[in-house]
């Protein structure tokens, strides 16, 4: 795993959106995987920059989202749909029938699952991906457990993911307590992977992480070792603690 150690985060989300400028340069109809929640604000903002002001050009760029809550509408202000509409889609020129997030209300999720994984392999896979971490190790959804699915699942937020997104909401009972997400195996299929983190309260994680030698399914981002391209993206804070 390559670490890149940033002064701050706007340097940090800088660093991040050069690399999928760079990817766009390199292949304009990417595959690119989104993820939602803090960390990745500030590299949206840079990528709506770099759209605006040196016509980075998305028109032939293809997303897939990470996860979304179950049971939620696509317009819930506390909905990925709407995070990603009103954070990154509806500033950059991407056609949005080329966006992908599960969709948290779908009737059989057993089925609309598998469709999901198809979807992305139908498209050629994920060119880059990127990701966050949560504080106890997950990415997307894929909470530390006895056992991590490998395709897209439906799966039970643990209570330190609700406590932890209940900022987002108005009380800590409005968060949904079961999300769909793309499986380990889903995400660990992407050629190259981003991984970004920030502030003192990802220093315990970011710490866990970077001294493993082993993989273990309590740190699901542990399996990212395994991963021939992986990029960890951190800022001091993050790194030091
Ligand atoms: O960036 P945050 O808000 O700390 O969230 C950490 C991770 O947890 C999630 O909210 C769950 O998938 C991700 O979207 C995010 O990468």
């Amino acid at each position: 795993m390559k670490v890149i150690v940033e002064k701050n985060y706007e340097e940090l989300s800088k660093t991040a959106a050069n690399i999928i400028k760079d990817e766009i340069a390199k292949k304009p109809n990417l595959v690119l995987g989104l993820a939602t929640g803090s960390t990745p604000e500030g590299m949206y903002r840079e990528l709506i920059r770099l759209h605006k002001e040196e016509g980075l050009d998305f028109s032939q760029v293809t997303t897939f989202n990470l996860d979304e809550y179950v049971g939620i509408d696509k317009d819930h202000p506390n909905s990925y749909h709407y995070y990603m509409k009103t954070t990154l889609f509806d500033h950059i020129n991407i056609d949005p029938n080329n966006t992908f997030i599960p969709d948290g209300k779908v009737e059989n999720p057993e089925k609309y699952c598998k469709e999901y994984d198809r979807l992305i392999e139908e498209k050629g896979g994920i060119d880059l991906q990127v990701l966050g971490i949560g504080e106890n190790g997950h990415i997307a959804f894929n909470e530390p457990d006895e056992a991590l699915n490998v395709g897209t699942s439906v799966v039970n937020l643990t209570e330190s993911t609700i406590q932890a997104n209940s900022r987002f909401f108005d009380s800590i009972d409005q968060v949904p307590k079961t999300a769909i997400t793309m499986g380990i195996g889903s995400i660990m299929k992407a050629k190259k992977i981003i991984l970004l983190a920030n502030g003192k309260k990802k220093a315990n994680v970011i710490k866990e992480l970077l001294k493993q030698d082993k993989i273990t399914t309590k740190l699901p981002a542990s399996i990212l070792l395994l991963h021939p391209d992986v990029t960890v993206i951190v800022d001091e804070e993050a790194y030091n603690g």
